[in-house]
């Protein structure tokens, strides 16, 4: 996949392993603590030049050691600062000792810490290495400063929060500013850990690019380099049948919105033609709601089998108000060598069996996208979903390589995942994107990619940045409606 430092999201292992690459390639290691160090002096500077004074807590590792550095920048600043240690210092090892012995000014225990109006606290107790939940004595520290409302800048990471899966570790600073380096980490950007992270600043300290890039995974965050050249340009050449046709399938009389719903927006996103495919009995209530949309009335597997003949159609969405129960599992079934969006009722419909619907797709061959919520994801992947050991991103992964499908794993910060073990972290949809209807929009995006040949991946994640800059144009008070209004050209 390709990246930039910005967009590449690197977990505490990886990042350990790109140090020790920094290291073997003769880059001192103390440097990079300086520059680090250095690089928060700055910013608290910056961000806070009224400080009365500066607090800078120290911990047990190599974040407490940039929090000294940090410390005597401030005070060579002519700032006020005051430092003050989880532990005893002379157990510090390694560039962490050395910059503890070239801060020369006083240190007291944190339990002498009480926050005073103008402190200004820099968090350099825990960063990467932070590896269990914090003893009571720092939840309580803690605690303490969060009451308090001083304001707090994270060296790294908010120290209590899990840079690998973004969770709270017993307690974490809510934090006014984070400044990480080299590159954002998942707990940057996952919940809760990204409600804590305040403005995250990347700061370069001095690592190459390449070792950063050889040492990164297959995480990112979502941006549209990342579906480069699948952009919207049309050929004067083109018509509709090459944009694609994507076809909705409608759930019966009484839930036939949410598929309109769909289809509305996979025609905003750009499919050439769009059909909803209903049953009998909701055929005129489709019709008469439809214009620029077409209707097909498929009734049961052996229509829909027939119709299938036609190769020009391109991709299907199935579960918007579809209904739960046999008739979506034989159509999902049916349709796992095509281009599927499977979503709400069509994943549900899975829940007591779902190894047939991945055993159908491995054998099928086709591409499947499903977009499961919490609940959804739950009912699918219940171990995976009851694994308290695994971040949302491995969830996802997890899910994608048992299912054989791509899963876009929704939330206000909603994971995309390839079953090969590429992943996305989504950080451009607001709040009030989750409204009624919001998810049907977002399947028919996907299917209206999918229509026109992306693969399913690439699909799925220029659909989900897609659905959140059409929130973030519509704004707060938008309906389902609006939202498809706002779809933006795809970049
Ligand atoms: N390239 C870069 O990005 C650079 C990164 N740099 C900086 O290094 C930081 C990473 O440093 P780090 O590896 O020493 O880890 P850090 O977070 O200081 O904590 C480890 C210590 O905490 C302890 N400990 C852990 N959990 C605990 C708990 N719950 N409760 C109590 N103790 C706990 C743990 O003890 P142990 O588990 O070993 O018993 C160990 O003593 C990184 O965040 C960045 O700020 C820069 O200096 C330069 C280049
Ligand atoms: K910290």
């Amino acid at each position: 996949m390709r990246s930039d430092l910005q967009h590449l999201l690197i977990t505490p292992a990886e990042m350990t392993a790109i140090d020790r690459a920094a290291a073997q390639s003769g880059i001192d290691s103390f440097t990079l603590m300086r520059n680090a160090g250095l690089a928060v002096t700055a910013a608290a500077l910056r961000h806070f030049p009224d400080a009365r004074r500066f607090v800078v807590l120290c911990g047990p590792g190599n974040n407490g050691g940039d929090g000294y550095i940090a410390a005597r920048g401030l005070a060579e600043s002519g700032a006020d600062v005051a430092v003050f240690v989880l532990g005893d210092p002379a157990r510090l090892q390694g560039d962490a000792a050395r910059a503890w012995s070239d801060w020369s000014g006083p240190a007291a225990p944190i339990s002498a810490f009480e926050p005073q109006a103008g402190d200004v606290v820099i968090d350099a107790l825990f960063g990467a290495g932070l590896s269990r939940d914090l003893p009571d004595d720092v939840v309580h520290l803690i605690e303490r400063v969060n009451a308090s409302g001083v304001p707090v800048v994270a060296i790294d990471l908010p120290s209590g929060i899990d840079g690998r899966t973004g969770e709270i570790r017993g307690a974490a600073f809510a934090t006014r500013h984070t400044v990480t380096f080299m590159a954002p980490k998942p707990g940057h950007w996952l919940l809760p850990g990204r409600s804590l992270c305040g403005t995250l600043k990347v700061f370069d300290i001095g690592i190459p690019a390449r070792i950063v890039s050889a040492g990164a995974g297959s995480l990112r965050l979502n941006a549209p380099f990342l579906w480069a050249g699948w952009g919207g340009d049309l050929a004067a050449s083109t018509h509709k049948f090459k944009r694609g046709h994507l076809v909705v399938f409608s759930g019966d009389r009484q839930a036939t919105g949410a598929a309109r719903l769909s289809a509305a927006a996979g025609l905003a996103a750009g499919a050439g033609l769009v059909t909803v495919a209903t049953g009998k009995a909701a055929l005129g209530i489709n019709a008469s709601h439809l214009t620029a949309v077409m209707v097909k009335e498929i009734d049961g597997s052996r229509e829909l089998t027939k119709w299938l003949q036609d190769q020009r159609l391109g991709s299907f969405v199935l579960g918007p108000g579809f209904g739960i129960g046999k008739k979506a599992r034989d159509f999902a079934l049916a349709l796992c060598d095509r281009s599927l969006v499977l979503d709400a009722d069509g994943i549900t419909s899975f829940q007591t069996n779902p190894g047939e619907l991945f055993a159908a797709l491995a054998k099928g061959g086709g591409q499947m996208v499903m977009t499961p919520h919490d609940g959804e994801f739950a009912r699918l992947f219940p171990e995976i979903a009851g694994d308290d050991g695994l971040s949302k991103i491995e969830k996802a992964q997890a899910a994608a390589r048992a299912s054989h499908a791509v899963i876009v794993y929704k939330g206000a910060d909603t994971v995309v995942a390839a079953p090969d073990g590429r992943a996305v972290v989504n950080n451009n949809a607001p709040p009030w994107l989750a409204t009624a209807g919001s998810g049907d929009v977002l399947a028919g995006i996907v299917g209206a990619h999918l229509a026109k040949g992306m693969p399913a991946f690439e699909a799925a994640i220029a659909a989900v940045w897609r659905h959140g800059a059409a929130g973030a144009k519509a704004g707060p008070g938008l309906t389902a409606e609006t939202l498809i209004g706002a779809i933006p050209p795809i970049s």
